[in-house]
């Protein structure tokens, strides 16, 4: 091939339309990769003035304030009543990673959808979850939030057993019995709506657990549960007396009465009754009565206020909300109807329960309003760089020249090259400043379910967490919520008592007093 023919055919093969982008990208990103390295470099030069006295760091700290010594911010943290206030100011000021320190221990704050799943999905080995251990001795230090690794799987496999699909789709009828009961209790009462849900998410929770046919002991447990409650926020002073002292008593009450259920389980050899407690007794590699007890207790704590929380924030939603009220009880009614027959209304299925999009809908954009769980708290088991942007913006390039866009760049990309999470230090994901960013949902402050009608953007929206702690008991919150307010749409009416508006925290965010309401019966 002659000089002359070679470069015409490299013209014709550049200036072809497919080509041309593709040399363009990949030169942008060896300049991008070039100028990564360099960043690093040159953080790993400005931090090694600091190395004669603390190990060698690569990157810095992140941004934000330490506060005073040892108390560190934890007034400013509680000096409003609602600690949003705290977070949202900080990611104004600092950015969406910021380091504060709280109640003795050095935070990393993260409200970024990109960090978040970092901390709790690709890197999650090394954060572990991370509690006061005044919470881990109530709630059994044998329970599965506090495990990581292979017990953690196991014991996962076992609860995702018995709350997936497979394992509750027979429990429909069930759940239906215990709302309509519920409902009824309520007719014509004012009611505490959190107090109430409180009662039908523990009912259900039980159900789920024990399974349809165990009613002996469930009085007694659920005294004992109650007292155990009470002590959970209290200060964690075991004398006689004290709440917590109480709630410690009533644990060890709790562990003998499942081991009583055990027993008469194992002597009666029930095998059909289901549930989560099932599910325990079954494992190829047996647990300890210990283990099985520290679990189903940690499970009705995790169902229950979660879960009565939400519920409440729905029937506030759909009180303010009346064209979402009416669209969901038209939903409703026809799926009503469909059940009619000689004049008597047939029990819910599950099937049914997957024709409910807009009650859906409602559902996911209470939990993303609310937000009940603000954020999550886990601990770095090791130094742990969090890389800078640049990652993302390679993405984000390709992507746009991967489609033929015109390229446009985000400075806030270039930000930073980077920052360091020291071992010990506690990392925060924030999931309520997530699901309140206007990138992520526009307009955020607006109940608007219609938005559900599209996926949210990748991990922005995580109500029930995300990664291998995440919330196993989602299928079943869903169907219990869907449960009840099938028949509270159609066949109840309620109006809020009394002029009270604003959130309280204790600790999931809540209608200020539990929402007093009035629940009538429509015919
Ligand atoms: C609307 C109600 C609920 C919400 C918003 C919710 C939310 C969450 C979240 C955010 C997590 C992850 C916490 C973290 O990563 O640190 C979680 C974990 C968990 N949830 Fe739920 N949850 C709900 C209902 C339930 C129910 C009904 C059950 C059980 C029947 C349940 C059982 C659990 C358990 C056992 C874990 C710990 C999982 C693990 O550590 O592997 N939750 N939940």
């Amino acid at each position: 091939m002659s000089p002359s023919a070679y470069t015409s055919s490299i013209t014709a093969i550049l200036s072809s339309s497919l080509l041309l982008p593709s040399v363009l990208m990949i030169a942008c990103l060896l300049f991008l990769y070039l100028a990564y390295r360099l960043a690093l470099r040159a953080f790993s030069s400005s931090a090694s003035a600091a190395a004669a006295t603390a190990p060698a760091r690569k990157l810095p700290l992140p941004p934000g304030s330490m506060g005073w010594p040892y108390i560190g911010e934890t007034f400013q943290l509680y000096s409003n009543s609602n600690p949003n206030i705290f977070f949202a100011l900080k990611q104004k000021r600092y950015g969406s990673i910021f380091k504060t320190h709280i109640l003795g221990c050095p935070c990393v704050m993260v409200s970024s959808p990109e960090a978040a799943r970092l901390v709790l999905v690709t890197r999650a080995h090394l954060f572990k979850p991370t509690f006061p251990a005044s919470k881990e001795c109530m709630l059994g230090p044998q329970a599965i939030f506090f495990q990581q690794g292979e017990y953690h799987a196991r014991l996962r496999r076992l609860v995702l057993r018995a709350f997936m699909p497979d394992g509750i789709r027979g429990f429909v009828p069930n759940i239906e019995s215990v709302a309509l009961c519920a409902l009824r209790s309520w007719d014509g009462r004012m009611v505490n709506t959190f107090q109430e849900m409180k009662t039908y998410a523990l009912n259900v929770a039980l159900l789920s657990i024990f399974g349809k046919d165990e009613i002996s002991y469930m009085e007694e447990l659920k005294q004992c549960y109650y007292t155990l409650e009470k002590g959970y926020n209290s200060m964690p002073i075991n004398l006689p007396g004290t709440l917590f002292h109480k709630a410690m008593k009533a644990r060890k009450q709790l562990g003998q009465i499942v081991a009583k259920i055990i027993s008469s389980r194992r002597e009666k050899k029930v095998g059909d009754a289901g549930g989560l407690l099932r599910s325990f007794m079954e494992a190829k590699e047996a647990l300890t009565e210990e283990q099985i007890s520290d679990n189903i207790i940690g499970v009705i704590f995790a169902a229950r206020d979660t879960t009565a929380s939400v519920l409440t924030w729905i029937v506030k939603f759909l009180g303010e909300n009346p064209a979402v009220l009416q669209a969901v009880t038209e939903e409703q009614e026809e799926i009503m109807n469909s059940k009619v027959v000689d004049e008597e209304e047939k029990s819910l299925s599950w099937a049914d329960t997957k024709r409910m999009p807009m009650t859906s809908r409602v559902i996911q954009e209470t939990m993303r309003v609310a937000s009940i769980l603000s954020f999550t708290f886990r601990e770095a088991v090791q130094d742990v760089e969090l890389e800078g942007r640049f990652f993302f913006f390679f993405f984000f390039f390709f992507f746009q020249l991967a489609f033929c866009r015109v390229p446009w760049f985000d400075l806030r990309l270039f930000g930073n090259a980077g920052y360091l999470i020291p071992k010990g230090w506690k990392v925060m994901p924030l999931f309520r400043n997530i699901h309140h960013s206007p990138d992520n949902f526009p307009n955020p402050e607006k109940f608007d379910p219609s938005r559900f009608e599209v996926s949210p953007k990748p991990n922005t929206f995580m109500p029930f967490g995300n990664g291998s702690h995440s919330c196993p008991g989602n299928e079943l919150a869903k169907l219990e919520m869907l449960v009840l307010l099938h028949h509270l749409t159609t066949k109840y009416r309620w109006s809020v008592s009394g002029l009270q508006s604003g959130i309280q925290f204790g600790p999931f965010a809540l209608p200020l007093n539990g929402l007093p309401m009035t629940f009538s019966r429509k015919i």
